[in-house]
């Protein structure tokens, strides 16, 4: 997979060359490039914000600059038989990245960021770009950051640990909180590790079983518990045919 990331803040994005991330790059299954939007301006001071058409507080990303700079980026090609990028376009007001987004952008060969700073980008931008590409304006969450980066590196870390091979166990993918399947809207449950005891806290003792049925049975009363708990809003959302007698015992 290809992505390409414009902002004015190349730097936010170092995270990447790290960890999960950095390992796919290191092995060619994530290709990652940065580019700095200010090297499309053509002012002494790289401008690229201006005050908003209508009034208002703060200042709006110019679409020249970023017109010029996407162009520029779809200009380089992508990976062969890519066509052209979908471009994920962070914003407070677009619509909910999920697990089943996540999944989406997963399955594509070139991903396009376009993270903002300001208010914004002009909004002739995305119209621009979707008579041409796939824009997808993306919400990470229901509150409001100081820009996009942050956003980019929640949206490419979550992608890439669902690219094949960068996850070494392909079941640990499986049994995501919110993967499509049996834990699609539950949460996971507690894990535990080596003591069996830690300053008097005993591990449960089913875990120590070697009975998978029971463990497997437990841990999924554990993920409806929890969900009740912290999320009861998900639990709506549960498919009734999902659920076997024992379930709705929990
Ligand atoms: N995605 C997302 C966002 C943002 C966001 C995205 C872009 C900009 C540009 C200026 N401020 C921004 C906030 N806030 N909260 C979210 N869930």
């Amino acid at each position: 997979m290809r992505i390409d990331i414009i902002s004015i803040f190349p730097e936010y994005f170092t995270p990447l060359e790290v960890s999960l991330v950095g390992k796919a790059r290191e092995r060619g299954i994530l290709d990652i490039r940065l580019h700095q939007l200010r090297d499309w301006t053509h002012d002494v001071h790289k401008t690229v914000d201006d005050t908003p058409y209508g009034g208002g507080p703060g200042m709006v990303m110019k679409p020249e600059v970023w017109g010029e700079a996407i162009d520029a980026v779809i200009a380089q090609g992508g990976p062969e038989g890519a066509g052209l990028p979908r471009m994920i376009v962070p914003t407070p007001s677009g619509r909910p990245f999920t697990q089943r987004v996540a999944l989406e952008y997963a399955r594509e060969p070139w991903l396009l960021f376009t993270p903002a700073r300001y208010e914004g980008i002009d909004a002739r931008v995305v119209d621009e770009y979707r008579s041409r590409l796939r824009v997808d304006e993306v919400s990470i969450g229901d509150y409001v950051l100081a820009g996009g980066e942050a956003a980019v590196l929640v949206i490419v870390e979550t992608v890439a640990r669902l690219l094949p091979g960068v996850i070494g166990n392909a079941q640990s993918v499986a049994d995501d909180s919110f993967a499509p399947g049996p834990m699609e809207n539950l949460l996971e449950g507690p894990v535990y590790t080596k003591p069996p005891v830690w300053r008097g806290h005993p591990v449960p003792e089913i875990l120590l079983s070697g009975h998978h049925a029971r463990i497997a049975r437990w841990r999924r009363d554990q993920a409806l518990r929890r969900t009740f708990e912290m999320r009861p809003d998900l639990i709506a959302r549960l498919d009734p045919e999902s659920l076997d007698e024992r379930d709705r015992e929990v």
